[in-house]
């Protein structure tokens, strides 16, 4: 594993998962939406998500007019399936905690998604990172502080990358303006699919 570039304290390890390590993750997850597929999720202002979600682990997080939380079923009822042995090993190579994460967030990027500036703050204790895996479609992800505003820094993060916000980064806010949509092979009909392994307790 070559040394990951620090942008304002966001690791980026770019080509972290090799074509074929990508595309058997892509079956893993396949399999995955089929047990609990994905969702239009509503933020609690009401406002339809554009990406579409799913999650799997002890909980998933969810977000509807009751607000942003995590539960430990889908909102269709049925238990999520458990995290893919291939995704915590990514955990257990660049986290550098003992724990195991709790919840794979399944993010799903069509045409024209985008996810705004935000900060991950459901969860417990932040002295854990949250880890993001990029699949598919180029996604430009931009890079906040703490405080709202200020200076931001972008990346396109391509299918393979994965990014750690841990320590100085963990509660900083970030965000994806836009996907490339069509521009990589792995998903035939085009879209990013992004996984954010967290600790929720
Ligand atoms: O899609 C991404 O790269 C980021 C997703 C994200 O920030 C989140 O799910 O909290
Ligand atoms: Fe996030």
């Amino acid at each position: 594993m070559t040394a990951p570039l620090d942008i304002r304290g966001f690791r980026l390890f770019p080509g972290f998962l090799d074509r074929p390590a990508q595309e058997a993750l892509v079956v893993v997850l396949r399999e995955l939406l089929h047990v609990a597929p994905l969702y239009q999720p509503v933020t609690p202002r009401g406002q339809k998500m554009s990406v579409r979600m799913s999650a799997a682990g002890r909980f998933g997080w969810v977000t509807d007019r009751r607000g942003y939380r995590y539960e430990p079923r889908h909102p269709q009822g049925m238990d999520w399936p458990p995290i893919p042995e291939e995704v915590l090993a990514i955990w257990r190579t660049v986290a550098g905690v003992a724990r195991d994460p709790e919840c794979c967030l399944i993010n799903w990027y069509g045409e024209g998604a985008r996810m705004g500036l935000h900060q991950d703050k459901d969860e417990a204790d932040f002295s854990c990172p949250v880890v993001s895996v990029s699949l598919g479609d180029e996604g430009l992800f931009r890079m906040g502080n703490e405080e709202r505003g200020g200076k931001t820094e972008s990346a396109w993060l391509k299918s393979g990358d994965v990014v750690v916000m841990g320590g100085a980064a963990r509660l900083k806010h970030h965000g994806v303006d836009r996907i490339r949509f069509g521009s990589s092979t792995l998903l035939p009909q085009g879209g990013r699919i992004n996984l954010t392994l967290r600790v929720v307790t």
